[in-house]
C-alpha cells in the first residue's frame, strides 16, 4: 500500500532508497479537495513515466490562501487517505507553502507531471525535475465543477466561474 510521509526528511530518504534500485521517481502535486476520474486518469498516467508515483498535496491551510477561504471541501487528512488508496499512487507528503517548490528542490525528481491545464511555464520546480511531463484531459471535469453542480442542484443557484 502507499505510503504517507510525515515530513521531508522521510520522504528524502525513501527517495534515496528507491533511486538506489534504480528506480525512476515520478512527482506530481494538487489540490486533490474532491477527487475525480480526471485525477484518476492522470495519476495513471504520471506512474506511467516512471517506477514510484510521489503526490504532493496541499495542506488545507495552503488551499486556503491559493483558492480561496471556502476551500477546500474536504479536510487534508481525508485527501491524502483518497490518493494513498488508488493503485497509480505509492507515495503522498503534504506540503504547506502556496507551491510545492521546496519538495520538488529536494527531491529533483525524474520526471515532473502535471494536467494540460498547466502551461509548462506555470509549471513550479520544472528546473529541478529531469523532464516535465503535462497529461491531457480526457474527462472534463473539475473539482469546482463538481461543486458548481451541487450548488446549482441544492441550492437552484448558477455559480460564477
Ligand atoms: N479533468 C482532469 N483530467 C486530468 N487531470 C486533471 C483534471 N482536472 C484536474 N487535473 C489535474 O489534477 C491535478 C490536481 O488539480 P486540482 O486538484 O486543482 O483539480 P481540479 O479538479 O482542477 O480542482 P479545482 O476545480 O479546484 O481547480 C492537477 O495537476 C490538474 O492538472
Ligand atoms: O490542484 P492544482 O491547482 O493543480 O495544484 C496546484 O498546482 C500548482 C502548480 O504546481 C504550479 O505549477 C501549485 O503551485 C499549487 O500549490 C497547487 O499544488
Amino acid at each position: 500500500m502507499a505510503r504517507v510521509f510525515r515530513n521531508f526528511e522521510e520522504l528524502e530518504s525513501f527517495v534515496k532508497q528507491e533511486r538506489g534500485k534504480g528506480r525512476k521517481i515520478v512527482f506530481t502535486n494538487g489540490c486533490f479537495d474532491i477527487v475525480h476520474a480526471g485525477h484518476v486518469d492522470y495519476l495513471e498516467k504520471a506512474k506511467a513515466f516512471g517506477d514510484v508515483l510521489i503526490v504532493g498535496i496541499n495542506s488545507d491551510s495552503s488551499i486556503k490562501r491559493i483558492k480561496g477561504e471556502k476551500r477546500p471541501v474536504v479536510p487534508q487528512d481525508y485527501r491524502v487517505r483518497v490518493l494513498l488508496g488508488l493503485r497509480a499512487v505509492d507515495g503522498v507528503v503534504v506540503f504547506d507553502d502556496d507551491t510545492p517548490l521546496e519538495v520538488i528542490k529536494l527531491i529533483k525528481p525524474d520526471v515532473l507531471v502535471k494536467g494540460a491545464d498547466w502551461p509548462v511555464e506555470k509549471i513550479v520546480g520544472r528546473e529541478y525535475a529531469g523532464k516535465v511531463e503535462r497529461v491531457k484531459f480526457i474527462y472534463d471535469i473539475s473539482t469546482s465543477k463538481i461543486v458548481n453542480k451541487i450548488v446549482e442542484i441544492y441550492c437552484g443557484k448558477k455559480v460564477e466561474d
